[in-house]
């Protein structure tokens, strides 16, 4: 009884709890959990281990295959390029454009200096051994020191939105100094073997003045084969199925749906996405338009009267019964274009015979256009040379074109240029 009385207070407090858990939900709150459990569960076989980062063999989640060769090539290209072309963009869209003329009464631009400086640091940071030919050099910045800091300001502000992007080709150029540095550095003169990128930091600069297509263009070359190219084209549309126009407008935002990165390498197929300001888009594969009736085609030729010959592109296309007017586009635009599908044919008809074609007018168009089921030759059929040096020397003018019909266009071309010995 004792007992009974010193743990009266123990009895009264459990026996009120059990009372008062009689009134508690507990069946609802039960199967309320047990609910939650079976969605977790749900949710769990949808997505293996949501907590966890992904597996690490899926290194680009903006490619379909986890490894392929040149790979770090193409990503380092692919940025550098993005990157370059935040900085043509803001001068494409700026009224002064700090335009120069070269020795060669050609335009040169602030947008094409400081699109060289970016993209050569960003291959010297990832490639420290490889060689570049570029097209521009920092004799005119040296001397004239206003033009420099016009540069060295677009540089610094050209930077990439994702900072691991940024960090993969190298973050910012340190100082005006090394700004002129990597502009310098793209004297080599080609060659036979090694490893050398070909670079156009503005390719169509004359477009690009006229507020036309412009395209920024870096290839690599191995052993004196165009290997890896990459082509951005800020004023293209995004859609690879939009009809090929001549039409442009400026679209610095991306707003209009414009703007495109091309990518290929050598027997790994090409690919199209949005030219996007930080991580790479997802892209997607481009093939050539299948042609079964050439007279359907529609060919691309230069709007420069002076850089391809406009009247031999016009006789050659009606030999090969083509009805539809040509569409002018300046720079690599076209390679792209025609590598897209939007196009069929690209057509550059030597204007001189002394004119010798550099190769980063032509080396990351080239292998775009291969990998998308095209061929391409000089206008004699011959294939392009890049492996002596600084321009393709030899060969004279270009012809590319879906390889079925390949051979039909080039007996067309020979046919017009024969009839002119
Ligand atoms: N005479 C002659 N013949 C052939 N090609 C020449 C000639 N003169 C210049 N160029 C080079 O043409 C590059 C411009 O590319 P496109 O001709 O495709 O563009 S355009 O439509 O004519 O603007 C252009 O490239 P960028 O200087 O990078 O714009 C030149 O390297
Ligand atoms: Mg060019
Ligand atoms: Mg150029
Ligand atoms: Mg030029």
């Amino acid at each position: 009884m004792a007992i009974f009385f010193s743990q009266l207070p123990k009895i009264v407090f459990l026996s009120v709890i059990i009372l008062a858990a009689s009134y508690l939900p507990i069946p609802s709150l039960l199967s309320r959990s047990l609910s939650r459990l079976t969605q977790l569960k749900q949710h769990l076989s949808f997505n293996p281990s949501p907590a966890l980062p992904k597996p690490p063999a899926i290194a680009r989640p903006d490619r379909k295959f986890a490894t392929m060769a040149y790979e770090r090539e193409l990503e380092i290209a692919l940025l550098a390029v993005q990157r370059a072309t935040l900085l043509t963009k803001s001068v494409y869209s700026s009224h002064s454009k700090g335009t120069l003329s070269k020795s060669d009464s050609s335009p040169v631009t602030i947008g094409d200096f400081g699109a060289q400086a970016l993209i050569i640091s960003s291959i010297k940071h990832a490639f420290p051994e490889d060689e570049v030919v570029g097209e521009e050099d920092a004799n005119d910045l040296r001397q004239n020191g206003g033009l420099k800091d016009l540069v060295w300001d677009l540089v610094q502000k050209a930077k990439l939105e994702d900072s691991a992007a940024e960090d993969r080709i190298g973050g910012p150029i340190q100082s005006p100094d090394k700004m002129l540095d990597a502009l310098d550095s793209g004297g080599s003169e080609g060659g036979a073997k090694g490893r050398i990128w070909a670079l156009d930091p503005i390719d169509g600069t004359k477009g690009f003045l006229r507020g036309g297509q412009y395209a920024v263009c870096l290839a690599l070359m191995v052993d004196g084969v165009p290997t890896v190219g990459v082509i951005g084209c800020p004023n293209l549309p995004v859609d690879d199925q939009a009809p090929l126009d001549s039409s442009i407008g400026a679209d610095a935002d991306g707003k209009e749906g414009k703007g495109v990165l091309f990518g290929a390498v050598k027997g790994e197929g090409a690919s199209s996405r949005a030219l996007g300001k930080g991580t790479l888009q997802a892209e997607q594969s481009i093939k050539m338009k299948p042609l079964d009736d050439i007279t359907q085609a529609t060919f691309c030729e230069s709007v420069e009267a002076g850089h391809s010959s406009h009247g031999d592109q016009a006789a050659i296309a009606s030999k090969l019964g083509i009805t539809k007017p040509s569409v002018r586009m300046d720079s690599q635009a076209k390679y792209a274009s025609i590598a897209r599908g939007a196009g069929d044919l690209y057509l550059r008809l030597p204007t001189s015979k002394t004119y010798q074609e550099k190769i980063w007018d032509h080396a990351a168009g080239v292998v775009l256009v291969q990998e998308a089921g095209g061929e391409v030759t000089d206008a004699w059929g011959k294939p392009l040379n890049f492996s002596v040096g600084r321009t393709l020397k030899e060969n004279k003018g270009v012809v590319a074109a879906p390889k079925a019909v390949f051979p039909r266009v080039i007996d067309a071309v020979k046919e017009v240029l024969d009839a002119k010995q």
